[in-house]
């Protein structure tokens, strides 16, 4: 018997396809009462990972269990977890309600249900319309409809906003949280963050494969750090009186120092006392997009990878070198 606990258990998980390691060792769990976003470069082994969840692909090594078993090993599996993979085709001569009936019948559940998950996608006023005439938001919702038939306690989506427009992205974000909120689990994977951080209250990040980031988005939020750019007559001299003073420093591609977690007048007075003459100063802040971008070692494309914002990330040489202030997971 299953557990009855709405959670999702993946541990050491791996999948190779002869010489390509598509995902690496990955441990996380998915509560119940969350929306968890499973967010990673193209590539980096998501859809891999949720359809080995779903027992759609045999792992190479480790486990991933729903309720305490394999998706294979469930009893009921609609009942516990519902997907959306794929884009979903449909067939051109039935309504939506139609749709759903027959995959309703096929799983042994009523009509009502079919017509009740068109109800909770919003779709029952297009319920005789046929899905070949719907816009993109509106398969996307017929296909969540079809997942939600067996009442799950689980919903596994992949790249779910991939598409929508901002309406439909809003739309999602509070049917998704509303679902959590009854204390059932979301996990739905995305390739930008942006699209998800305001959904979602638990991250899993990949990258090539491997866990870099597991925790809440707050987390990730408290970690984003400001820091102040100067352009010195010195900048060694400056790098070096700063570092003594206890800051973390890097060199810009563009000559101008970076001081961690340092404002700009601050930087100044340390300047003044060692004589060093200053040229320019900005402050700036860390924002998650770019802490996203190094927690995925540059895989991510979802910021612009030129530039003295992204590249002085791969310079740290503050005494603290290599320390990503709680941010590594296990990768
Ligand atoms: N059936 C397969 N045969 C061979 N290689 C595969 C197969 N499925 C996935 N891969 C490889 O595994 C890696 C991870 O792919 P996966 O589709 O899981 O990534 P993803 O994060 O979902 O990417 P995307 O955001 O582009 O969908 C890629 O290098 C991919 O080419």
């Amino acid at each position: 018997m299953h557990d009855g606990s709405g959670r999702i258990t993946v541990q050491g998980l791996s999948k190779s396809y002869g010489p390509v390691t598509a995902v690496q060792n990955l441990d996380f769990t998915v509560r119940p009462g969350t929306v968890t976003g499973f967010l990673g470069p193209n590539g980096s082994g998501k859809t891999t990972t949720l359809r080995m969840i779903l027992g759609l692909v045999t792992p190479t090594a480790g486990t991933a269990t729903i309720n305490g078993l394999p998706f294979q090993q469930l009893p009921n599996p609609a009942s516990v977890i519902g997907a959306v993979l794929d884009a979903q085709s449909f067939h051109p001569g039935r309504s939506a309600q139609n749709h759903l009936r027959c995959y309703a019948a096929a799983m042994n559940v009523p009509d009502e249900q079919a017509d009740r998950a068109l109800e909770l996608v919003g779709l029952a006023p297009a319920a005789k319309r046929k899905p070949g005439g719907f816009s993109l938001g509106m398969r996307q919702r017929l296909a969540l409809a079809t997942a939600l038939l067996g009442d799950p306690q689980v919903l596994v989506l992949d790249e779910p906003a991939n598409g929508l427009d901002p309406e439909g992205i809003a739309w999602l974000r509070n049917f998704l949280k509303a679902f959590a909120a009854s204390g059932r689990t979301v996990l739905m994977s995305s390739h930008f963050l942006r699209e998800i951080e305001h959904t979602v209250d638990q991250l899993v990040v990949i990258s090539r494969g491997r866990c870099v980031y597991d925790g809440s988005i707050e987390e990730l939020r408290a970690a984003q750090q400001s820091r102040a750019l100067v352009q010195a007559a010195d900048p060694g001299a400056l790098a070096a009186k700063l570092q003594e003073a206890g800051y973390r420093v890097e060199y810009l591609p563009d000559g101008r120092v970076a001081v961690l977690d340092a404002d700009s007048r601050t930087v100044a007075d340390l300047a003044l006392e060692a004589g060093i003459a200053l040229y320019g100063m900005q402050d700036e802040r860390i924002g998650l997009e770019q802490l996203f971008f190094q927690l995925t070692n540059g895989q991510y494309t979802g910021v612009p990878q030129a530039g003295p914002g992204a590249q002085a990330w791969a310079r740290p040489v503050g005494p603290q070198h290599g320390d990503q202030r709680g941010l590594g997971g296990n990768g």
